[in-house]
């Protein structure tokens, strides 16, 4: 399984029912329903990477995955952008990566 593989498979349940799909009934509750959703997840393993617990970490890691992938189709955001500004990223140091950034605010 690849995150092309997962995002591919969320785009395919969007319009499946929320009563039988999970991933479906997060899009009916809006991006913000979404965002909200990532944020406890994100939340979640924060709390077990800051506990050491790695088996729990893991599980929380694949939730945050999992909704932000979500978070990003509630919004139409491809998850191949999402890619293509990391490969766009590529090589270049964080730190000039950053200033970069900020010199075209
Ligand atoms: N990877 C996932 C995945 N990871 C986590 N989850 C669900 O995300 C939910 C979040 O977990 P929580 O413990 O926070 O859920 P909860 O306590 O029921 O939520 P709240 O009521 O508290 O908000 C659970 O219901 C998990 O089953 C996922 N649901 C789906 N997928 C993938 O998406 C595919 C399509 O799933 P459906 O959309 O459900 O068909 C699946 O085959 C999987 O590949």
């Amino acid at each position: 399984m690849t995150l092309d593989d997962l995002a591919d498979a969320i785009a395919a349940r969007a319009g499946a029912s929320p009563d039988e799909s999970w991933t479906a009934k997060l899009l009916a509750g809006g991006p913000e329903r979404c965002a909200e959703k990532f944020g406890e997840e994100a939340v979640e393993a924060i709390i077990e990477a800051v506990r050491g617990d790695n088996a729990a970490l893991t599980s929380e890691a694949a939730d945050v995955l999992f909704h932000l992938l979500v978070m990003l189709q509630s919004r139409g955001v491809a998850w191949s952008d999402v890619m293509a500004e990391l490969a766009r990223r590529q090589g270049q140091s964080g730190i000039a990566e950053k200033a970069s950034r900020e010199n075209g605010k």
